[in-house]
């Protein structure tokens, strides 16, 4: 299942919290995930089923996209989340703790033909990534970092050496399909330099975006996952050295030193259309 969509910023809305779910209205990001799982405590988590179907009902998001994350089927509120966020209009319903693709087909079996969501958090999730990456119903994979990393045991770095190779699965795994992949939280909400650093590693590694739980963190992760100026130049001059050649008929161009051929004119129209589709999404 492929999506053409900027989803730079998605951010987890606790949907326990009216007064939250209100602002992500005037907020500039790509994609809500509504949250009834780890954001809600035990004793809201029935009342909140409530509140985000009333919130969606007033709807008033736009062209935000709209993700339910329900809460795992081994829980009690599992099933019923599942039942009542396929009413609820949402773009995609996202399933907690995916180890394998019989998580999902579980989840089809309630939700029908809503596109489903997986979040990459567990060993077996990492190991199983290319068969839940190529389930028919997946769209989108979310990394959960502090999952990954307490099912790990592993210390916390800032480069994520420990969760690498997780990582490089997971995007191998939703390349291979066609699928969205939006990288893990930055847990550390008012330090930007360090969202910055973790949006840029995250951006080189093919990530579509990433998953945020503040508004404070929006405008450096629409940023860092956005064409720079200097590549938006790059790619206008690399397609018009291109089509120079061709109509000499070569296939190969230089610009600044380097070749250009078919392959990078692909990623140079891509980088423009990206940039035309987050010009959409924000008008
Ligand atoms: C982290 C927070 C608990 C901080 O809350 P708070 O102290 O209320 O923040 P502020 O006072 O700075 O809030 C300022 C205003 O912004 C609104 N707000 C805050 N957070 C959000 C949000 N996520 N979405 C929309 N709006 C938000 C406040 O309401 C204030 O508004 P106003 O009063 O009108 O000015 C809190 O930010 C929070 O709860 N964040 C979400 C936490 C969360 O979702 N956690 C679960 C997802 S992360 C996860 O599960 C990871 C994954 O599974 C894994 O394994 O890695
Ligand atoms: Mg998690």
């Amino acid at each position: 299942m492929t999506l053409a969509r900027p989803l730079r910023s998605v951010l987890y809305i606790p949907a326990s919290k009216p007064r939250a779910l209100d602002k992500a209205r005037g907020l500039p990001v790509d994609a809500i995930i509504f949250d009834l799982e780890d954001a809600v405590s035990v004793d809201e988590k029935e009342a909140s089923r409530a509140i985000l179907a009333e919130a969606l009902a007033q709807d008033g998001y736009g062209g935000r996209m709209k993700v339910i994350r329900i809460n795992a089927f081994d829980t009690p509120w599992g099933k019923a989340d599942a039942e009542a966020a396929a009413k609820m209009g949402a773009d995609a319903i996202l399933l907690p703790k995916v180890s394998s693709p019989a998580d999902l087909d579980a989840l089809a079996e309630i939700t029908g033909d809503i596109p489903l969501w997986a979040m990459m958090e567990t060993p077996a999730g990492m190991i199983n990534a290319a068969s839940i990456g190529a389930h028919p119903k997946l769209q989108g994979m979310v990394m959960g970092t502090n999952d990954l990393a307490k099912e790990l045991q592993t210390r916390h770095r800032a480069d994520r050496l420990p969760l690498q190779a997780g990582l490089g699965l997971c995007v191998l795994a939703a390349k291979a399909n066609g699928c969205v992949i939006i990288d893990g939280v930055y847990n550390a909400f008012k330090d930007d330099d360090g969202l910055k650093v973790e949006c840029d590693q995250g951006r080189d590694m093919g990530f579509d975006g990433k998953t945020l739980i503040h508004p404070a963190q929006v405008d450096v992760t629409n940023t860092a996952f956005s064409p720079s100026d200097a590549e938006v130049e790059l790619a206008r001059r690399q397609i018009e050295a291109f089509n120079e050649v061709e109509a000499t008929g070569q296939g190969v161009a230089v610009v600044d030193g380097k070749i250009v051929e078919n392959l990078h004119v692909a990623t140079a129209r891509d980088t423009l259309a990206k940039v035309e589709a987050i010009a959409a999404l924000t008008a």
